[in-house]
């Protein structure tokens, strides 16, 4: 079933997953070229720069650690405490010169609400687990970069609680771009693809529990477009085995990456289209969560009236470095 001729001379029938063995290794390394300079190579904060507090929840994993690191290198002040699983409590994580103090999930509300009085200004950034997204944020100002959990109750609560905060299930600017690109291209071609068939294929690491939110935005593009899909049919792997194999992540990008296949063909198969955007590690978004904190303190000190916000308006006004 896997075709090996060149892709201009075919319209592939099969299943774009399984045509992913074949992307593997060639496409992989050219695609993760887009990721962003290694977080080593930066530098702390320059002259005209800011720094206030800010407190990361969920050290203990992947991202959390990645903006603690990036926070550190870029001169903001990184608070001592943050939160995590209940099993991760005994922990301390150092983080350039910080000891921070892993404290469980009880003590959201409760023993930290002095972190908020020590730092009023406190921007808290929070990359935990889908079940913690609804949780109260001791702290108002707030970036979430935590994918799942009941969104329109996350947007509901903000809006009614009047204060600031910058929610995005991607961070990376790149891909915000592409999916701005996909809204802008949805909104001004509605119904393009009418009668099209689109498949969609993401794979995340294994811990990853929800369906990339990413992955639903740009679905929610391609409804514009013409193309209603059932989000049930999104084919999500979290194998690691087949992440190697078929869908060609590099092994030291397993634990931690996100790549994403879109594929239209029309309803004769005469034509189809494919989008693609694949990254590995943590470092472009670990920079957009730092970009999208310096953002969301110059709306606070500014008194902005516009109070939530999302990954393209940091784009937008050029914070994205
Ligand atoms: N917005 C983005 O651009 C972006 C990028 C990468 C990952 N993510 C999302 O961020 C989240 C974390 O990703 P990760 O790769 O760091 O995962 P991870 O599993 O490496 O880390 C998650 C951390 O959260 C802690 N945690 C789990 N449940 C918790 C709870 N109820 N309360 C407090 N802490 C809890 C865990 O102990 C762990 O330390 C996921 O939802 C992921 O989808 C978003
Ligand atoms: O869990 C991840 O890794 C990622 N999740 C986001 C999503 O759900 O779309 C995107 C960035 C990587």
């Amino acid at each position: 079933m896997l075709s090996l001729r060149p892709p201009h001379t075919t319209f592939p029938r099969t299943s774009p997953w399984l045509r992913w063995g074949r992307l593997g290794g060639a496409a992989a390394p050219h695609c993760l070229s887009a990721a962003a300079p290694a977080l080593a190579r930066e530098t702390a904060a320059g002259p005209g720069s800011v720094s206030f507090p800010i407190l990361v929840n969920g050290c203990t994993g992947k991202m959390g650690l990645a903006v603690a690191e990036a926070a550190v290198l870029r001169g903001l002040h990184l608070v001592p405490v943050s939160f995590s699983s209940r099993e991760k409590v005994k922990e301390t994580i150092q983080v350039g010169q910080t000891d921070i103090r892993i404290c469980g999930p009880s003590a959201r509300e409760d023993d930290l609400s002095s972190v908020a009085d020590e730092f009023p200004d406190v921007i808290v950034v929070d990359y935990t687990a889908p079940d913690s997204v609804n949780c109260k944020q001791f702290n108002p100002l707030f970036v979430m970069g935590t994918t799942g959990g009941d969104r329109q109750l996350l947007y509901k609560s903000v809006q009614d609680s009047k204060n600031y905060a910058l929610i995005s299930p991607q961070m990376g600017k790149q891909v915000v771009a592409f999916v701005a690109l996909m809204r802008i291209f949805a909104e001004q071609f509605p119904g393009t693809y009418s009668g099209y068939h689109l498949e969609v294929l993401e794979s995340h690491q294994a811990s990853k529990k929800d369906t990339s939110g990413t992955a639903k935005d740009v679905i929610a593009c391609f409804e514009k477009l013409g193309v209603p899909y059932d989000m049930n049919r999104m084919v999500k792997i979290r194998d690691p085995e087949q992440q190697l194999e078929m869908v060609g992540v590099p092994e030291e990008h397993i634990d931690g990456h996100a790549f994403h296949l879109y594929h239209l063909t029309s309803s004769d198969d005469s034509a189809s289209f494919e989008f693609q955007h694949n990254v590995g590690g943590r470092s472009i978004y670990a920079e957009g969560t730092i970009d999208a904190a310096i953002f969301l303190h110059s709306k606070v000190q500014s008194k902005d009236s516009k109070r939530i916000y999302n990954m393209e308006d940091v784009s937008r006004e050029g914070y994205m470095r």
